[in-house]
């Protein structure tokens, strides 16, 4: 469980990017994050992994308070939660079975690390990420050989391989044709069903928002103003949420 006790985070030159957020989600939610750009979207899931430090009030992800953690706790909490960016984030000059393979480095001994040494288990577990993907047939493909979708889930595997309790998204369709951005959504959804993991997903475009979150929490000027089941989203609650002025889908 994540939970957001009256959080306000102010960044280093005094901007107040999130004020008084209250929020709590459970495991195994589908929860999409709304707003117009700026309203704090991005800082809002990445001071979930501590990608981001929160200055005032309280976070906790299942009872530990996320700022209490550093070095190896810190190392360790981060293993737990997987976070996807718009632009994918792959080694592209390297094959795919290598970029999933990289989400085992944090835990490996430096020699390991340094020569890319990987054990059969670790190797096994990589596969099996990529076939849960549906790209197994990709593994010695080079990255950026491939379709920004398949890329996309390259990225999915190498998060599936950590074994992650949370997934944080930030725009991941963004960059995707209509076509693909709905398949990447398919599997983020999927992932979210079979594997009970939590999703929480920014995401400018609000069709599919409401298609596949089952929860929706709107953003305004670092404010939550709405949060509640992605069906009772009407026109109303997101003239709130963009105050009027609906972005253009990206
Ligand atoms: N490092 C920083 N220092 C100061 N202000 C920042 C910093 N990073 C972000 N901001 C500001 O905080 C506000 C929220 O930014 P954030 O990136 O969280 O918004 P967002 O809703 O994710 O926007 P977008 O949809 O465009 O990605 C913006 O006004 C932004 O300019």
């Amino acid at each position: 469980m994540i939970e957001f006790r009256e959080v306000e985070k102010r960044y280093p030159n005094g901007y107040e990017a999130l004020r008084h957020i209250n929020l709590t989600i459970d495991q195994g939610e589908f929860v999409a994050i709304i707003g117009l750009s700026g309203a704090g979207k991005s800082t809002l899931i990445r001071t979930i992994n501590r990608m981001h430090d929160i200055t005032q009030g309280e976070l906790t992800v299942d009872g530990t308070d996320v700022m209490s953690l550093h070095g190896k706790s810190l190392r360790k909490f981060r293993r737990k939660i997987g976070m996807i960016f718009q632009s994918f984030n792959l080694i592209t000059r390297t094959t795919v079975i290598k970029n999933v393979l990289t989400a085992f480095v944090p835990d490996l001994p430096w020699w390991r690390a340094t020569l890319g040494f990987f054990t059969k288990d670790e190797k096994m577990k990589a596969l099996e990420a990529l076939d849960q993907m549906g790209i197994l047939d990709k593994a010695f493909v080079r990255a950026d050989q491939l379709s920004g979708g398949q890329q996309q889930r390259v990225a999915l595997a190498r998060t599936l391989a950590q074994d992650p309790q949370i997934i944080l998204a930030d725009e991941p369709v963004a960059s995707l044709d209509p076509v693909t951005a709905k398949q990447v959504m398919d599997d983020f959804q999927r992932i979210n069903r079979e594997m009970h993991i939590t999703v929480l997903i920014n995401i400018h475009h609000v069709e599919l928002a409401l298609q596949y979150a089952t929860r929706v929490v709107g953003i305004r000027a670092g404010e939550i103003v709405y949060d509640g089941p992605a069906d009772q989203v009407d026109q109303a609650v997101l003239d709130a949420i963009y105050q009027g002025k609906q972005e253009e889908p990206a």
